[in-house]
């Protein structure tokens, strides 16, 4: 392709997320579908110059509004071009050229931007904090309450593009082969820190030489995410609950975790993502997993289980402010048409319903992928103080496999990661349970772990 050809495409898919207002990820993946044959390199040189451009938006936005034009994503290109790429309107106007797959013709107002553009730099004295930072005028608020004094690093690293995490499935392979393997590509992959079964890879790569997701041995999976899934510390044979399982990302874990034995069940209101979550159970050899679609969090299903799982996960839908480096469109589709207060409501509404399906002595994983207080530690108090049967398991004790590493990231009562203290994405977890008021008999306890 050429240089133009790619920044045609980089505007196609800007201008579909812009328009559709779905997912960077759905729109990219439904783009390349027709495409290909577009190799490596141009796809690699397409998908960064449209990250770029998407962490960039706020501040681009800003010199767009400066100078009295419209924020689009082609002016937003120019702006990108001329202040972080220092290409000269001459040079912006080679490549804006009207030629077959270029963008159309620069105009002569654009033009004009361009040089009232010049000797600017991306970032200018007179941006607001919340600009300057990329931060959604709803989210900057909480993120403050959060984070405090930190704040600029915390928005600083959500502007990092992520590593890439890997889990390797223990059903299918073990972590040393995944590695040779991964060195055998050439490629500088590391154990990570803390997730036992996970990867880092530190360099970009096209996933389709990772020949193990397509045969189940690997799934994607940020190390932040893999942790959260321990913390549920389900054992073989146990009945275990996951009620927000989405495409089943965690579910995947959870089922590696209780190695084929005992019951898993899938739960979502979403029809799609739990057929996706069934493809891959299947791919990765899971066969203790069924999937269940809920009508809702009060679906008759939870009442007719009431008080027969030994786990059961809530990874509820949250505003996903832990995941913008990841998904940097993220922060200006969240927290979407209910608003902050109504995920609060509904995240209230699914825990106090899925808390009923928790055994005596059992335990209710709470889990966000937000970063706001509003949606974790605020939420879990409010659940304890409606349901004093529930107390809560410091991380360290409620998954002692991982419990070394745990004390260095979650010393206290929950989880709480951020990228910019643990190079994960933001999670947040919080693990209850539920005091048993007729202790187990004798030999009815659970075994410790690896028995
Ligand atoms: C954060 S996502 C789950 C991600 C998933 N656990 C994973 O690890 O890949 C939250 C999920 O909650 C589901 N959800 C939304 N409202 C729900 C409800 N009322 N009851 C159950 N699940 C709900 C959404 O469909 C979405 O799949």
């Amino acid at each position: 392709m050429t240089p133009a050809a790619r920044l045609q495409a980089a505007l196609d898919l800007l201008c579909d997320i812009d328009s559709a207002m779905r997912p960077a990820d759905a729109v990219v993946a439904a783009w390349l579908r027709p495409r290909r044959h577009i190799g490596d390199r141009d796809r690699g040189a397409i998908l960064d110059l449209m990250q770029a451009l998407l962490r960039h938006q706020a501040r681009l936005g800003w010199w767009l509004t400066k100078h009295g034009r419209n924020d689009t994503p082609r002016d937003r290109m120019l702006v990108w071009l001329a202040l972080a790429e220092g290409r000269t309107p001459d040079q912006i106007r080679r490549l804006f050229n009207g030629a077959k797959a270029a963008p159309a013709a620069l105009t002569e107002p654009e033009h004009a931007l361009l040089t009232r553009l010049r000797g600017c730099t991306l970032v200018h004295p007179a941006m607001p904090d919340e600009v300057r930072l990329e931060c959604p005028a709803w989210a900057a608020a909480p993120l403050r309450r959060r984070f405090g004094a930190t704040f600029e690093t915390e928005m600083a690293a959500l502007l990092t593009p992520p590593p890439l995490d890997l889990r390797v499935n223990p059903l299918r392979s073990s972590r040393a082969v995944v590695l040779g393997g991964l060195k055998d590509l050439g490629l500088h992959a590391e154990a990570s820190r803390l997730a036992p079964h996970g990867i880092r890879v530190p360099e970009r790569l096209s996933l389709a030489r990772l020949e193990g997701l397509r045969t189940g041995e690997i799934e994607i999976q940020d190390e932040g995410s893999q942790l959260v899934a321990l913390l549920v510390d389900a054992r073989p044979g146990e009945r275990v609950a996951d009620f927000c399982a989405g495409a089943g990302g965690k579910t995947l874990a959870i089922a590696a975790q209780m190695a084929n034995k005992g019951r898993l069940v899938a739960c979502d209101v979403s029809e799609g993502r739990l057929k996706r979550c069934a493809e891959r159970l299947r791919r990765a050899g899971v066969q203790n997993t069924e999937t269940r679609l809920l009508t809702s969090e009060t679906d008759r299903w939870v009442k007719r289980q009431k008080g027969s799982f030994d786990r059961v996960l809530v990874d509820a839908p949250c505003s996903g402010t832990g995941t913008w480096r990841r998904n940097p469109d993220a922060r200006w589709r969240a927290p979407e048409e209910r608003g902050l207060d109504g995920l609060v409501a509904l995240q209230g509404r699914i825990l106090a319903s899925a808390a009923r399906l928790v055994k005596p002595g059992g335990r209710l994983v709470y889990a966000t992928c937000s970063m706001l207080i509003e949606e974790n530690e605020d939420q879990v108090a409010a659940f304890l103080s409606a349901h004093p049967g529930f107390r809560v398991v410091p991380p360290r004790e409620a998954a002692p496999g991982l419990a070394p590493g745990l004390a260095t990231v979650a010393g206290g009562a929950y989880l709480s990661l951020t990228p910019a203290r643990h190079d994960t994405d933001g999670f947040f977890a919080a693990v209850l349970q539920r005091e048993d008021p007729a202790p187990a008999a004798e030999g009815e306890n659970r075994p410790p772990h690896g028995t």
